[in-house]
């Protein structure tokens, strides 16, 4: 009975945070929506460094710059982990591999690290570079495309953002948003993610006891494991048809290329290839999106920010449409992206981590197997960091000339631009070719078109999320307008002339010259031999 009423308690030298409850400690203050507003009130008011005790387990919320680079980033060999999920990851196969299939949610050891080598090989910076035809031609459609349906524009964002993301994951274009692969894939994704949202899944994670229940008591668990059953045949399906081409020699370049010698080297199964690859178009598609309908909003509620970019955009480029060659010229182009981050931060918590031995900061006990979260949107609220934090404000990034991994990388931790990638090992390896995407994605944007607020509609409300661990402001209508005839010709003609690189099933008839044919490099043998 004694320790059982221990549960729930805050032991007096960990971080400090708010008064606990005997058995739940802080489980009943966790809003089931929006918890960034309150994970920041909490930041306010227990400072950079907070815990919060939940049940069995103990959650370490880092609010400031300073912390993140003292922890994530110059402790990353403790840092790096995954909490344990148990719906999303002893359910979706744990049994067959430890801390199951998923990457993202993997925790820290060698089965990641081996997945993370295999992406590297495809998102380092000289592949990234190569892939920029693929960018400039997704995004020449994505701008027909709001040309011919301009209401449907988030549409034409996401499908921008996924068809990079599965030529580079697959080989193969995505022309349509309705390819049925892919919305089976998406729709059990966002079935999952609120799978794992509910409160049946958070107790089963707080009090692992519950786990020995029989199915029939625990329907969340039914269901995860048939969602489960449903996505691993997805995945091995979309990993098995393009490893047919690779072995017929018809499969296009992509991650697949590398994903086959490593499995041919390292040995791991087809379920587990399957989750590789998919696990990265999951992670490059809607992230990238999302943030792009952020800008859009920024647009119609900052006019005379998107008429500055549009002075800066014909004072560099003119007639002429924007390329990734006028980068580094247009200065507050890449300001609003990186203002776009601050303010509308997709991954608003940033992704959990998780410390895998104790330790300590700040003269607290940080102890081993904390979920240990990035406050992301506390550090982008800060008023020490950012002066009126909630402005849309480009200005503020106008001397900063780094790139996202520059920033991420800096010294001083104040002079970070944002944390919207997250930190330490598990930090966005997607870095480069998302900064590429959102240039070529806003810099034409504003070159070809005028955003405002449809006509008889209040202007969108910045505040209003689609929940989730990853948020974005809910569907709000705009009006998007070329800027003028001659710019509504000059995307229909860069369009016609992409459109003559593609066969009848809108697959590119040759290859851009350049492409990664493949980078992996086999780990060395005494690594290997770890493994
Ligand atoms: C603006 C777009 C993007 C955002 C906001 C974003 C955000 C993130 C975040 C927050 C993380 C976890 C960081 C952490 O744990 O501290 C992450 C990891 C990752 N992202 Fe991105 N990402 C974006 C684009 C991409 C793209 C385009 C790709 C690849 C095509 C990609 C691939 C990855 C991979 C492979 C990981 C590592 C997963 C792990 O080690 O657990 N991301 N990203």
């Amino acid at each position: 009975v004694y320790r059982l009423l221990q549960v729930g308690r805050r032991p007096p030298n960990y971080p400090p945070g708010p008064p606990t409850l005997p058995i739940i400690g802080n489980l009943h203050q966790i809003p089931a929506e929006n918890g960034h507003i309150q994970f920041q009130k909490w930041a306010k008011e227990y400072g950079p460094v907070y815990s919060l005790i939940l049940g069995t387990k103990v959650m370490i919320v880092l609010s400031s710059d300073q912390a993140v680079k003292d922890l994530l980033d110059k402790k990353s060999s403790l840092y790096s982990s995954r909490p344990e999920t148990y719906i999303a990851q002893v359910v979706s196969g744990r049994h067959v591999v430890p801390g199951g299939y998923r990457v993202l949610l993997m925790q820290y050891g060698d089965r990641w690290r081996m997945a993370h080598r295999i992406y590297h090989s495809i998102l380092n910076i000289r592949a990234a570079k190569s892939f920029v035809p693929y960018q400039d031609l997704e995004n020449k459609q994505m701008l027909n495309g709001l040309l011919d349906e301009p209401d449907s524009f988030i549409d034409h964002l996401r499908r921008y953002s996924f068809s990079l993301t599965t030529q580079m994951t697959y080989g193969w274009r995505s022309d349509r948003l309705d390819n049925p692969k892919l919305k089976a894939l998406f729709y059990n994704l966002h079935e999952f993610s609120k799978t794992m949202g509910t409160t049946a899944a958070a107790l089963l994670d707080l009090f692992p006891p519950l786990r020995y229940l029989p199915d029939f008591m625990l329907p969340a668990r039914r269901y995860a494991k048939q969602l489960h059953t449903v996505e691993k045949a997805l995945h091995k399906g979309n990993w098995m048809e393009v490893k047919a081409k690779l072995k017929n020699g018809t499969a296009k370049p992509s991650l697949c290329v590398d994903l086959a010698k490593a499995q041919d080297t390292e040995g791991f199964s087809d379920e587990q290839a399957g989750y590789i690859a998919g696990n990265l178009l999951e992670a490059g598609s809607d992230t990238t999106a999302a943030q792009l309908v952020g800008f859009v909003q920024a647009m119609l509620l900052y006019p005379e920010v998107q008429k500055k970019a549009q002075e800066e955009i014909d004072r560099v480029c003119g007639d002429r449409m924007p390329d990734m060659d006028d980068e580094m010229d247009l200065q507050y182009i890449r300001a609003c992206i990186k203002e776009c981050h601050r303010w509308m931060p997709t991954a608003i918590m940033g992704i959990a981590h998780s410390v895998i031995k104790d330790d300590e900061y700040m003269g607290y006990k940080i102890p081993k197997d904390s979920t240990v979260v990035l406050n992301v949107w506390a550090i982008h609220m800060d008023p020490q960091r950012h002066k009126n934090p909630s402005e849309f404000s480009p200005c503020r990034y106008l001397s900063d000339l780094t790139n996202s991994i520059e920033s991420a990388q800096s010294k001083d931790p104040s002079q970070r631009d944002h944390f919207l990638f997250g930190a330490g090992r598990r930090i966005c390896q997607g870095m480069h070719i998302a900064d590429r995407s959102m240039f070529l994605a806003v810099s034409r944007m504003l070159w070809a078109f005028r955003f405002e607020p449809a006509p008889g509609h209040p202007p969108p409300d910045p505040a209003a999320l689609i929940p989730g661990m990853l948020v974005q402001p809910r569907p709000f209508p705009a009006r998007i307008v070329p800027r003028s005839e001659k710019h509504a010709h000059a995307v229909r003609d860069h369009w016609a002339e992409c459109r003559a690189l593609l066969d009848e099933e809108a697959q590119w008839r040759e290859i851009p010259r350049g492409m990664p044919l493949s980078t992996y490099e086999p780990p060395a043998a005494a690594e290997k031999e770890k493994m």
